[in-house]
């Protein structure tokens, strides 16, 4: 097809984009068309560099301080990229998604399907962080709106800091620290352990969980751990079957499960009354697991020896002084005038090797699903993918649908497509949604037209997307 052809295309689409936003990428503009020389270096020789249309259209909006990595790889792609250092307030975030293709955030931006109802352009979120609780998946998913995590980048990270966490608190190091650093020398053993021989209780074994004991059995701890899944063991570790059993038989007890409606406070007033006298909590995994009230009420007691504690309920949107306060959370006072009391903020997953690899691998899968529509490794989408399409394939556009799940649609969409020379395809469902990928070959401008018409006149369309 010639420039001229896909400048005609694009103007038509342009029309489709205004009448429906966001259920039609076009083909690329002349713009586009000026960059593939540039972008190729990007592929190899024969694959075909698919975009939506000139990628120059595209934007993206990162909150969070999402690492440089992912800035770079996204203004690579030719993508206008406004970035953030710190979440938005809502009415702010609402009127800044308006009309984005792309968000990247973290653990604070709160993605509710109120929000996302108003990101008429949206196809994709980027949680640049394992947890993904903070956006409604669901809903973006009925909204048509994949969204990728990064699922272990981070978890040697946290990993490592619970593990100095743990002797911290056997120490009582934070307790030392803070009085020399205001002049008092308080050299004492009373209550002060090795962690050679005591027993980690992990519960949530899953990929920090994991990490984490492979680390703790090299430092001679014991450990056991709980999860409602059952789980291999790496090492000596024993999964126990309760987590009374957990909490009766460990000297620290560590949490490395997500925000769900069953983890919150899953450690209150009756699991600390169930622990060890003297144990240690450590909690890095968010903030709605601990119960934190009752364990300000467990330490006064002198039932629980030390806690660390590196999310919380509600955090603050951004760094600053005076940030974390009664305001927040109304328990911070008294929970910061504790002895034995490590407190970091969010900092589990903030390291340099951990930051860079999730800008990394977040922004290529963004890259690839919106240049190619590949949804492999998405959390709310089914995962689709097809091989690229190559160079000398100049007549072949990839169709993209989203649709419900519902019986039926698979039959009028081919009917649409097999009208055309279908060249691969493969779908796949997910929950209430599902993703078909076709490319059709030896079309015209005018075959492209009429397809987009025909599926856009489908009504169990959720989204389509046409890539060239
Ligand atoms: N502090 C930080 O900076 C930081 C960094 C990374 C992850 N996190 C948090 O840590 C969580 C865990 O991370 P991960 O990568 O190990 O996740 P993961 O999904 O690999 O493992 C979670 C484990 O918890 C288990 N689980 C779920 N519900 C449970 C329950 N009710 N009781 C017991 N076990 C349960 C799961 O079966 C799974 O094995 C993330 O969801 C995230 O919220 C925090
Ligand atoms: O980097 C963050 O803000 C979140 C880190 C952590 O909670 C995660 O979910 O990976």
């Amino acid at each position: 097809m010639s420039a001229l052809d896909m400048n005609n295309l694009q103007n038509s689409f342009q029309q489709a984009l205004n009448v429906s936003p966001g259920a039609v990428s076009t083909s690329p503009t002349q713009s586009f068309m000026n960059t593939i020389p540039k972008r190729l270096e990007n592929f190899n020789s024969n694959q075909k560099a698919l975009k939506p249309f000139s990628t120059g259209d595209i934007k993206i909006l990162l909150l969070e301080n999402v690492n440089q990595t992912a800035i770079d790889i996204f203004k690579n792609q030719g993508y206008q990229v406004d970035f953030y250092k710190s979440s938005l307030p809502e009415a702010e975030l609402a009127e800044k998604i308006k009309d984005v293709h792309a968000i990247g955030i973290r653990s604070k931006t709160q993605l509710t399907e109120k929000i996302l109802q108003q990101a008429k352009n949206l196809v994709v979120v980027g949680c640049f962080c394992i947890g993904t609780n903070q956006v409604d998946l669901a809903a973006a998913a009925r909204l048509g709106i994949a969204v990728f995590n990064s699922p272990f980048s981070n978890s040697r990270s946290v990993a490592e800091l619970v593990i100095a966490e743990i002797i911290i608190l056997a120490r009582q190091v934070g307790d030392r620290s803070i009085e020399l650093h205001t002049g008092t020398w308080n050299k004492v053993s009373a209550k002060c352990w090795e962690v050679r021989g005591k027993t980690l209780g992990i519960i949530g074994y899953g990929h920090i969980g994991a990490q984490l004991s492979v680390l703790a059995e090299s430092m001679g701890l014991h450990v056991i751990y709980y999860d409602i899944v059952t789980i291999m063991s790496l090492g000596t570790a024993k999964q126990v079957s309760t987590l009374d059993e957990l909490l009766n038989n460990s000297d620290f007890v560590t949490l490395h499960v997500p925000e769900t409606p069953e983890t919150k406070n899953i450690l209150s007033a009756p699991q600390f009354a169930a622990m060890k006298h003297g144990a240690y909590v450590i909690n890095a995994s968010r903030g709605t697991v601990v119960d934190i009230p009752a364990l300000i009420q467990a330490m006064k007691v002198g039932k629980v020896a030390g806690a660390a504690l590196d999310v919380y309920p509600q955090e603050p949107a951004k760094n600053g002084s005076g940030a974390f306060s009664n305001e927040l959370n109304k328990w911070t006072s008294e929970l910061v005038s504790l002895p034995n009391v490590l407190l970091t903020p969010h900092i589990g997953g903030s390291t340099e090797e951990a930051q860079s690899s999730i800008g990394i691998e977040v922004s290529t899968a963004l890259s690839k699903y919106i240049n190619e529509g590949n949804s492999t490794g998405s959390v709310n989408f089914p995962e689709v993918s097809l091989r690229a399409l190559k160079l000398d394939q100049e007549n072949t556009v990839r169709v993209l649908y989203i649709h419900k799940n519902v019986p039926g649609v698979l039959k009028t969409v081919n009917n649409i497509l097999s009208d055309h020379n279908i060249e691969k395809q493969f779908s796949d469902s997910n929950g209430e949604i599902a993703y078909l990928m076709a490319d059709i070959s030896s079309v015209n401008q005018d075959d492209i037209k009429l397809i987009y018409d025909q599926l856009n006149e489908t009504t169990e369309k959720i989204r389509i997307r046409l890539l060239y």
